[in-house]
C-alpha cells in the first residue's frame, strides 16, 4: 500500500517537473470569484500605461482614494499619541476590540445625536471594508443576499468567499444565489422593491430611500446599509439609516472615516449594530458580532483612533468639512464637463463621483480609450456589476489642478 507521503510515479513525475505541492484542496469559493478583485485591476493597467507611456502625465481619477492632506490638529493628535508610545506613563497596548470607547461615543454624538445610537452599539474597525467582510462572516454561508447592480464590488465578492453564492453564469455576468437589484436611470438607481424576492440580507448604499426600511421589515430581513459616503450627502436624503423610523428592528450601518476624513491609509471605520435588531430565533445580533470582532479582530490602531477623535473635534470636523467642500467643487467640474459634451450624467451631488452614460458601449473600452487618449484613469462601470455596463465612473477625490487639466483633456477627446 503506498503511505500517504508515498505517490504514484507519475506524482513524483510531475513533482519533479513542476516541483512540489501540498495535499490540501482550494477553497472552491475562491474558484468562483471571478478575475481579480476590481481595483488591483485598475492598478495593473495603469502600471502597464506607465510603461508604454513613461512621460505621459497621468491623472488619476479612478479609485476612490483621497489626495487632500490631513488636518495638522488631526496629524498632531496622531503623532502625540505615537510619542507618548514611548514614555511609561502614555504606553498603551492591546485595546478594547470594540475601540475606545470615548471615540464610540463621540462617533455617536457625532452622527447619531438623537437618533437613539448609543456608544455600546457602535463597534470602532480598520474600515468599511473590513467590517463589510466581518459582517458576511457573522451572517454565514447559508444566507441569501440581495445586491444593487451595479454597487461596490466587496459586497458580492466577500459573499462568494464566504460561500454564500450559487454558479457564476458567463451569459448573464451574475452569480446564483444573489439577488440583483438593478439601479438605473429608469429608476432613479434605487430598486423597485415591489419586484424583489425576499432575501435575508440587503446591501444598500444609497441614501434616498424609506421604504427600503418597510421593505425589509415586511420580508424579516437585514439591511446592511454602507453610509461611507454620508458626509457628502447635500439634498436631504437621510445620513443614516437610523434617521427612518423602525431602522433600529431591521438595519446595521456600516461607514468609515476614509472618505470624510481622508482615512484611506490610515484605516479606520465603524459598524452599528442596535441592540433591538434580532436573528428569527429571537437572539441578539449584536452578541454575536460582539463575539466575531473579540474572536476576529483585535481592535483598530490606537494611533489611527487618536486621529479619529481629533476629526471629530469642533476643529477638526471644521477643517474636514472644508477639504470635503474641495472634493464637491471637483465633482462639480467633471459633471458640468460630460454634460457640456452632451453625455447623460448622473451623481456628484451626494457622493463624491460621477456616472456618465456611454450607450452601446462596453464599459472596459471607453476606460481603455479614456486611458489610452487622454492618460485619464477612470473604472469601468462594469466592474461594478452588469448593471454598470454602458457607464464610466469618474472620481473627485484628485487635486483640484488635475481635475482641471482631466477637464481639459476630455473636452479636446469628445468634442
Ligand atoms: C461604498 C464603499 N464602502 C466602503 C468602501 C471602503 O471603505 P474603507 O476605506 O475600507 O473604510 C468603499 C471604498 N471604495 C473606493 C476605494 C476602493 C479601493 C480600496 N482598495 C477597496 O478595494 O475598497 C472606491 O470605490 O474607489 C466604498 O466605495
Amino acid at each position: 500500500l503506498l503511505q500517504p507521503h508515498q505517490t504514484s510515479s507519475n506524482k513524483w513525475d510531475t513533482e519533479r517537473r513542476l516541483g512540489h505541492c501540498t495535499n490540501v484542496p482550494r477553497n472552491m469559493n475562491m474558484e468562483s470569484l471571478q478575475n481579480g478583485y476590481l481595483f488591483p485591476e485598475i492598478c495593473m493597467r495603469e502600471l502597464e500605461h506607465n510603461r508604454k507611456y513613461p512621460h505621459a502625465k497621468l491623472i488619476r481619477l479612478g479609485i476612490g482614494d483621497t489626495t487632500h492632506p490631513l488636518p495638522p490638529i488631526i496629524t498632531s493628535a496622531m503623532a502625540q499619541h505615537v510619542y507618548g508610545l514611548s514614555t511609561v506613563q502614555g504606553y498603551r497596548g492591546y485595546g478594547a476590540e470594540q475601540g475606545n470607547m470615548e471615540l464610540r461615543k463621540a462617533i455617536a454624538e457625532t452622527f447619531y445625536n438623537d437618533l437613539g445610537v448609543k456608544g455600546s452599539e457602535i463597534f470602532v474597525s480598520d474600515g468599511a471594508q473590513c467590517d463589510i467582510s466581518r459582517l458576511q462572516m457573522l451572517m454565514g454561508c447559508d444566507v441569501m443576499m440581495a445586491v444593487q447592480d451595479p454597487s461596490f464590488p466587496a459586497y458580492i465578492d466577500t459573499g462568494v468567499i464566504i460561500g454564500q453564492a450559487g454558479k457564476f453564469m458567463e451569459e448573464t455576468g451574475k452569480y446564483q444565489n444573489i439577488v440583483y437589484m438593478n439601479c438605473s436611470p429608469e429608476n432613479n438607481f434605487f430598486p423597485d422593491l415591489s419586484n424583489t424576492p425576499r432575501t435575508d440580507i440587503i446591501f444598500f448604499c444609497s441614501p434616498n430611500n424609506p421604504t427600503g426600511v418597510e421593505f425589509a421589515r415586511a420580508n424579516g430581513s437585514i439591511i446592511i446599509y454602507d453610509s461611507a459616503y454620508a458626509a457628502y450627502i447635500t439634498d436631504d436624503s437621510p445620513k443614516s439609516i437610523f434617521e427612518i423610523p423602525d431602522a433600529r428592528q431591521v438595519a446595521i450601518e456600516i461607514s468609515s472615516f476614509s472618505k470624510f476624513a481622508g482615512f484611506t491609509g490610515v484605516r479606520l471605520g465603524w459598524t452599528v449594530v442596535p441592540e433591538e435588531l434580532l436573528y428569527s430565533n429571537r437572539y441578539p445580533v449584536i452578541k454575536d458580532f460582539n463575539r466575531v470582532v473579540c474572536t476576529c479582530f483585535n481592535g483598530a490602531s490606537s494611533i489611527a483612533q487618536a486621529g479619529g477623535l481629533a476629526c471629530l473635534s469642533p476643529e477638526g470636523y471644521l477643517a474636514l468639512n472644508g477639504v470635503i467642500d474641495t472634493y464637491r467643487e471637483n465633482a462639480k467640474i467633471i459633471f458640468d464637463t460630460f454634460a457640456s459634451l452632451g453625455f447623460k450624467v448622473y451623481g456628484g451631488k451626494n457622493a463624491p463621483y460621477i456616472w456618465v452614460q456611454f450607450p452601446g458601449l462596453r464599459s472596459w473600452d471607453v476606460f481603455a480609450e479614456i486611458l489610452e487618449k487622454a492618460h485619464v484613469i477612470t473604472v469601468p462601470g462594469r466592474g461594478f456589476g452588469p448593471g454598470g455596463e454602458e457607464f464610466i465612473r469618474i472620481s473627485a477625490f484628485g487635486d483640484k489642478k488635475g481635475v482641471l487639466e482631466a477637464s481639459r483633456r476630455l473636452r479636446n477627446l469628445f468634442k
